[in-house]
């Protein structure tokens, strides 16, 4: 039998869906109702868990906000890809915002809908538009005309209608950090606002396009709802005006954006209010009109749902003082630091350590100054410690890459006691070489391949060898 969460005995009302909460008195940290020690035992570190609970609520969090309203919460594949995610929102009856051939093949993997997946991107490829058009999505958000004269293209060659939306760019700040924001009027995203009633009318000539809807999404991380309150405002114009015209709209997507807090006290926008602010908006501005409202949340459902587990290998002290903690995850496996600056909570897991003034940072084995997880923390951690980086749950799986030959982390789907791996198996170096060369080829280059498998499985013997014998004693 293994130990059970007791603050779960605590909070009937809302037992799971508090996802993390806070170590209990023991300083044991629990996703719903297993400790992470455990699935570290069990998994290895690195490892992403996730709480499924957490990640339905939050997407019900959306879905109920909208009431009676018409409405498609379409969650964006990018935040999180894990199809064992997809699979539960798509079961929930989640739509999808795709951004690739193969987030579109994803969801539909995951059991989604066509109909309820939206398309977007400044670069649809033509393999990719024809694989869009063989689904049957929802929608493209279209992001230029010279996007728009292609899918008109690939639809006739494949004797389709393609469903279009234009995305616009309503050049709206939406006071984050600039490198994720995409509604500024010189970003790379959406259609300039000036140029969008030419598009529209450029959509009803093509024989092979139906126009759908009008699209928008202005950046991520918002914390509050007056820049999408501007956007609304931009995109009602131009609704009204195609309306004059004879253009009459089924949806009205919003985009996704909405803030979580990384930091205790970070300002965030609820799926809530954020929702109640918009259609309130929308009704105000468009009275009338028969829209369904589409809206494409992506960090705010798997952001807080998620943590990376990871140890520390040892610590390691440099001039003046500078103290690291070196972990075996790295910017490899959670770029965020490195790419944004960004920050992740990061906390010791286990029984109560010994309080410590001393600031140490928290740092990757990768070649690279950057690879820094958090600067200067105050955290009592010690050789062989587990640590987890919280608020990971959106950007982390998603934008890790192999970068320094180094495999993929492992993911874990936790439900009440339960916990599902999200892949068949952890990645190991091996699989970086068989993708490249095969592991079987028995010609002479394949002998030094055959030699490195060789080396890799003596190792992992011995790895496994010695964990069984420290478990023992
Ligand atoms: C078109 C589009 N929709 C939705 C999202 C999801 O954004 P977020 O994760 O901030 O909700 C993004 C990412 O920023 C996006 O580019
Ligand atoms: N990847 C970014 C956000 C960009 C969202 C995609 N347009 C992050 O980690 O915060």
């Amino acid at each position: 039998m293994h130990a059970s969460n007791p603050a779960r005995e605590h909070s009937e009302s809302e037992p799971l869906a508090q996802g993390f909460g806070r170590p209990t008195p023991d300083g044991t940290l629990w996703c719903e109702g297993v400790s992470l020690e455990e699935i570290a035992r069990r998994f290895g570190t690195p490892t992403y868990v996730y709480s499924k609970a957490m990640i339905e609520s939050r997407f019900a969090a959306y879905d109920r906000a909208f009431g009676e309203t018409p409405h498609l919460v379409c969650y964006a594949v990018k935040a999180n890809a894990a199809l064992g995610i997809l699979e539960t929102l798509a079961s929930r009856g989640a739509g999808f915002d795709t951004v690739s051939g193969g987030e579109i093949l994803k969801a539909v993997a995951a059991g989604a809908d066509p109909k309820k997946i939206v398309f977007s991107g400044v670069g649809k490829s033509r393999p990719e538009i024809a694989l869009a058009l063989f689904a049957g999505i929802r929608c493209f958000n279209i992001e230029s005309i010279e996007e728009l004269e292609r899918i008109e293209a690939e639809a006739a060659r494949l004797g389709r209608r393609a469903p279009i939306a234009v995305r616009v760019n309503p050049d709206v700040d939406p006071h984050v950090e600039e490198r994720i924001a995409t509604g500024l009027g010189t970003s790379k995203f959406g259609v300039d606002r000036d140029d969008v009633l030419p598009l529209y009318r450029r959509a009803r000539e093509l024989p092979h396009v139906e126009i759908v809807g009008i699209s928008c999404h202005i950046g991520s991380q918002i914390q509050s709802t007056e820049p999408y309150l501007c956007m609304v405002e931009v995109l009602a114009d131009i609704v009204r005006q195609l309306h004059a015209e004879g253009i009459v709209l089924k949806h009205i997507d919003f985009g996704g954006g909405a803030g979580v807090a990384y930091r205790e006290g970070e300002k965030t926008l609820p799926p809530g209010e954020l929702v109640s602010a918009l259609v309130e908006k929308a009704r105000e501005v468009l009275p009338g009109e028969a829209l369904t409202y589409l809206i494409e949340p992506g960090r705010s459902i798997v952001a807080e749902a998620g943590v990376l587990l990871m140890r520390v290998e040892f610590l390691k002290h440099a001039r003046a003082g500078a103290r690291y903690a070196i972990v075996d995850a790295s910017m490899s496996e959670l770029l965020r630091p490195a790419l944004y600056g960004a920050w992740h909570e990061i906390e010791r897991v286990g029984s109560a350590a010994a309080q410590t003034e001393l600031p140490i940072s928290i740092a990757g084995p990768v070649c690279e100054s950057t690879d820094i997880l958090g600067r200067n923390r105050i955290i009592a951690t010690f050789d062989n410690d587990l640590l987890v980086a919280r608020t990971a749950g959106a950007y982390g799986m998603s934008m890790a890459s192999n970068y320094n030959s180094r495999p993929l982390p492992f993911e874990v789907l936790v439900s009440g006691d339960r916990v599902e791996p999200l892949q068949k198996r952890r990645q190991t170096p091996l699989d970086l070489i068989e993708a490249q060369r095969s592991l079987l080829d028995k010609s002479a280059a394949g002998e030094a391949r055959e030699r490195a498998a060789a080396l890799y499985e003596e190792t992992a013997a011995f790895v496994r060898f010695m964990k069984e014998s420290l478990e023992r004693t």
